[in-house]
């Protein structure tokens, strides 16, 4: 059984993959937060932007099997055209649930497919594109992929402790929140002064889009 939010068409809105026609699997749960607000200044990642509890989003609810969450994905992707296909895994913590069988049923479905994920738990073999966004206080055991993708700024989590993992992008997106402002220039400011590292803008955000 698999626990989705929300399962939806928009396009990608972050790092590099940004404006590419996907559809979103929002799998339900985290392990680094309860989703709670009562409980978010004692989680362990305390500035998620997202609600990732329950099943009760659009295209949510609980898949019985590999077959029916695959369908679902398949059947929100635009008009069913064959090409091109691209799904997100996102949440939440997708890699709580996602596992060996749906990507294969999703590569049947002829899916390319990605992950968000906060890199505690080792991504299983065959996705696509992986990318990881890691949390100070979480322990980072996933150490490679496609993109690395670091909320900034985290006090206790300076790029360049990152900057020697095995990612072919590092990525800073400017935390939202309360001083997104200010975030986004010092993002700016640090890619600026460090090349190897570019700045992912939430573009779904700016232009109103999920
Ligand atoms: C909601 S998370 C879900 C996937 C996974 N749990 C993770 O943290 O990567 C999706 C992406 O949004 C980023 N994110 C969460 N809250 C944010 C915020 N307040 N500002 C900017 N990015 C944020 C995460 O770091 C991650 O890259
Ligand atoms: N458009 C869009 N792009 C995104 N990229 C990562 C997202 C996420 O919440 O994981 C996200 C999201 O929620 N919407
Ligand atoms: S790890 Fe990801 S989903 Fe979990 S609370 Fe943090 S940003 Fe949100
Ligand atoms: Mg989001």
């Amino acid at each position: 059984m698999y626990s989705v939010k929300e399962i939806f068409y928009t396009l990608q809105g972050e790092g590099a993959n940004a404006g590419r026609p996907s559809v979103f699997c929002r799998f339900s749960g985290c392990n680094l937060w309860s989703g709670r607000e009562e409980d978010r200044a004692d989680a362990v990642c305390t500035f998620c932007d997202t609600d990732f509890v329950g099943t009760n989003g659009e295209g949510g609810g609980k898949f019985r099997d590999v077959a029916a969450l695959a369908d679902a994905i398949e059947k929100t992707w635009e008009s069913g055209a064959a090409h091109n296909r691209f799904v997100v895994c996102t949440g939440g913590e997708p890699l709580l649930q996602l596992d060996a069988p749906l990507i294969a049923a999703l590569h049947s479905r002829g899916f390319e497919i990605a992950v968000e994920t906060n890199g505690t738990i080792v991504a299983p073999e065959g996705i696509d594109w992986i990318c990881v966004s890691p949390k100070a206080d979480a322990e980072l055991k996933q150490t490679s992929g496609h993109e690395l993708k670091l909320v900034y700024p985290q006090h206790k989590a300076q790029p360049e402790r990152f900057e020697q993992l095995d990612f072919r992008y590092f990525y800073l997106q400017p935390m939202d929140g309360a001083d997104a402002e200010e975030n986004t220039r010092a993002a700016t400011a640090y890619c600026l002064a460090h090349p190897k590292w570019r700045l992912s803008l939430q573009t779904h955000k700016l232009i109103g889009i999920p």
